[in-house]
């Protein structure tokens, strides 16, 4: 069975749009723990737009407490700075369940492509080592299509997590098929390797079903972005009823 975490990327955002509290990422990760979900995803990035350092020891505990699994995303490579303490510290002091590693550049304003793994391999080896002397479960983000995806278990990797990002696109574009038989042989190479496999990026209710039908064994699939959306699609209706509820008792 496919695990669900949810990314609560999204919901810091919003808090962070206004400062103060609201909205509440620890309760939203409660209310996704209450709903089901088997785990939370966060990717702090290093200029803390969304997601800080004290928000991933808050649902760090939380998930310890759950007995859920934490999935901390994040670039190993990005030194640290002030309000981001680098992706290993921040999961020394967590001890997140699970670790994906992201190739991502600073200003980038999202994850868009997997490790190039001629070029970081040989870096990826010791740090992967790191995280795993942590206790953390080690997944790599890559490209579905890439040859080398093997080469992720050379560097002691666990699992690798498939950049679900163009599969996205080609579904809204009403043409997956490609897409979908890439992931599929991207999956194989990686699991005759000995690796688990995770997906994500842009997964939304309309484009996951085709993807876990034609992707083999994929052990868990990290979203937040639509889900997000969806979640105030969703909501919508009966928080305007519970207001307007308010205003006409007040009148
Ligand atoms: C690693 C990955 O696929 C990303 O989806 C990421 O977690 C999203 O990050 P943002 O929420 O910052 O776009
Ligand atoms: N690893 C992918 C993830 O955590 C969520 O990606 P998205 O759904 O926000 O695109």
């Amino acid at each position: 069975m496919t695990a669900l975490s949810v990314n609560l990327n999204k919901i810091a955002v919003l808090r962070n749009s206004r400062g103060g509290r609201e909205p509440d990422v620890l309760q939203a990760g409660i209310a996704c723990l209450d709903a089901g979900a088997d785990g939370l995803t966060v990717h702090p990035r290093p200029d803390a737009r969304h997601i800080r350092a004290d928000d991933v020891e808050a649902l760090g505990a939380l998930c310890r407490h759950r007995a859920v699994e934490f999935n901390v995303e994040g670039n190993p490579f990005a030194p640290p700075r002030p309000g981001y303490p680098g992706l290993l510290a921040l999961c020394e002091a967590v001890r997140p369940a699970q670790v994906t590693l992201v190739p991502d550049g600073d200003g980038q304003l999202t994850s868009d492509h997997g490790f190039d793994f001629a070029r970081d391999g040989a870096a990826l080896r010791p740090l992967v080592a790191a995280f795993k002397a942590l206790g953390c479960r080690v997944s790599v983000f890559v490209d579905v299509g890439d040859p080398d995806v093997a080469q992720a278990a050379a560097c002691g990797a666990d699992r690798v997590e498939l950049y679900t990002g163009p599969y996205a696109e080609a579904f809204a574009a009403g043409t997956p098929q490609a897409a979908l038989a890439a992931a599929a042989a991207t999956a194989r190479l990686a699991q005759a390797a000995g690796l688990g496999v995770n997906a994500g990026h842009d997964l939304n209710q309309a484009n996951l079903p085709a993807f876990l039908a034609a992707v083999p064994g994929v052990l868990e699939v990290s979203i937040g972005h639509a889900l997000i959306g969806e979640a105030l699609y969703a909501g919508l209706a009966p928080t305007v009823r519970a207001y307007r509820a308010l205003v006409r008792a007040a009148a």
